[in-house]
């Protein structure tokens, strides 16, 4: 495959942006370096290249383009958007109809706010946790990740993870003291971490079911749990659904699984592949946000007119139920076909997969939190990914990350995929 333009604008981009990317899960850090590719157009589950190359997606704008590239409906009110003006800096009525939308979704949310990315929602929802509670520390998970700001880049997942920095620079030791890490899925260690911090706890951070170390669901009770042991304490929960509401349904992870917590951030999906956050929780907790109490928290850009209207149309495209049986019916042949055509070629994977979220990790053994993901094979999976993108398969450049169906793929890029696969395969058995 040719892709002689992308190398020319990936040497012009590394002279005027850092490391060339403005996000580092972008960069091939994590699969033995290569080319960034270029994209400049998108359409269904596909994206074109600058050279003219044309891939099957499965990165999905990592995660907020289930619905497919240039959807019609969500393009209509994004255009509509823009020809009214983009930005006001007062309410507008989109803002009550969005807000209405997702409560409706999602029950737990009695009162929202929207900003403008999921790095926002979370940390809003710490510095909310702790005026609320008027504790300063918190406890998360190792390998989730739940954005950049300071206190979440402690034992951080996903671009973190890739580039080996979990625990970035920059973030003062005082602040990385305010955070316990403990690891996903150990209800003992949890119990035990808030024995010991728990007058000191406000909240526990967690994706209910993980997206930054692949596709990790919670094992039966460990949600429930969190709850009982984190409530005892005094202390809330908070659910980073950034990657996992309306993922896998029509509402958040939460509802799936029966589990609520007392806070929720929110992003990706819900802007419709615009910027957008969201945060939300019961009542009392949400009153503690200015103007209505001390907690402080604004933006220039949050709730504008754009990412409301393409978030508003994206939750319309998603309440038809059969986009997402589409999903888990696409999801299950993937998950299938890549089992069968590993084994064939007597390469050891395992397979975590959510309806059309799916993570294939190299190793025999499963995958149950960040440890047994980050000890998975980091050069299979490179020459997995080389061969996969040189034959039109476009794939997070990161063992830790997912990929993504959208509504928009067909049962014969599934085949044109496993076809790929097959070739990759062999390539990691010839290595
Ligand atoms: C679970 C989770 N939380 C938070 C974030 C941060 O969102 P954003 O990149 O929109 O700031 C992400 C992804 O980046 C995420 O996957
Ligand atoms: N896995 C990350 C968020 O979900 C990827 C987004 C990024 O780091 O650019």
């Amino acid at each position: 495959m040719n892709i002689q333009h992308s190398k020319e604008l990936y040497k012009e981009a590394e002279s005027h942006i850092v490391g060339g990317v403005n996000s580092p899960s972008r960069a091939f850090k994590g699969v033995s370096g290569g080319t960034p590719v270029f994209m400049e157009k998108g359409e269904g589950a596909y994206l074109y290249d600058v050279d003219g190359n044309k891939y099957i997606d499965y990165i999905g704008g990592y995660g907020p383009i289930i619905t497919g590239h240039a959807h019609p409906h969500i393009t209509k009110a994004i255009t509509n958007a823009a020809q009214s003006g983009v930005l006001y800096g007062t309410p507008t009525a989109l803002e009550n109809n969005f807000a209405k939308k997702l409560k409706d979704a999602v029950p737990s949310l009695e009162k929202v706010r929207f900003v403008n990315s999921g790095t926002e929602a979370v940390m809003t929802t710490v510095r909310v946790a702790r005026a609320y509670t008027g504790r300063d520390k918190i406890i998360k998970f190792a390998g989730c990740y739940h954005g950049h700001s300071d206190p979440v880049l402690v034992a951080a997942g996903s671009g973190p993870a890739t580039l080996g920095s979990p625990d970035s620079a920059g973030v003062t030791s005082n602040t990385a003291k305010e955070i316990i890490t403990v690891p996903y899925n150990d209800i003992e260690s949890y119990r035990e971490a808030l024995k010991s911090f728990g007058d000191d706890i406000a909240a526990v951070l967690v994706e209910p079911i993980v997206g930054n170390f692949g596709i990790v669901e919670p094992k039966p009770g460990f949600l429930e749990k969190i709850n009982e042991i984190t409530h005892d304490a005094g202390a809330l929960v908070i659910y980073d659904e950034v990657i996992s509401a309306f993922r896998f349904h029509y509402g958040a992870a939460q509802d799936l699984l029966g589990v609520y917590p007392d806070l929720t951030a929110m992003g990706k999906i819900i802007g419709g592949g615009l910027p957008i956050g969201a945060y939300g929780g019961k009542m009392n907790i949400m009153e503690e946000v200015a103007p209505l109490g001390p907690a402080y928290q604004a933006g220039t850009m949050a709730g504008n007119p754009a990412s409301m209207s393409a978030g508003i149309a994206c939750l319309e495209v998603l309440e038809d139920k059969q986009l997402y049986d589409k999903l888990e019916r696409l999801g299950r042949k993937l998950e299938n076909g890549l089992q069968r055509k590993a084994d064939d070629a007597q390469v050891p994977i395992q397979i975590n997969r959510k309806t059309g979220a799916l993570t294939l990790y190299f190793t025999s053994q499963p995958v149950k939190n960040y440890d047994n993901a980050d000890a998975t094979n980091s050069l299979h999976f490179s020459t997995f990914f080389h061969s996969m993108l040189a034959q039109g398969i476009h794939l997070a450049p990161s063992k830790f990350e997912a990929w993504f169906l959208t509504s928009a793929h067909k049962e014969e890029d599934i085949t044109a995929t496993l076809d790929a696969a097959e070739t990759a395969f062999q390539a990691i058995k010839n290595s």
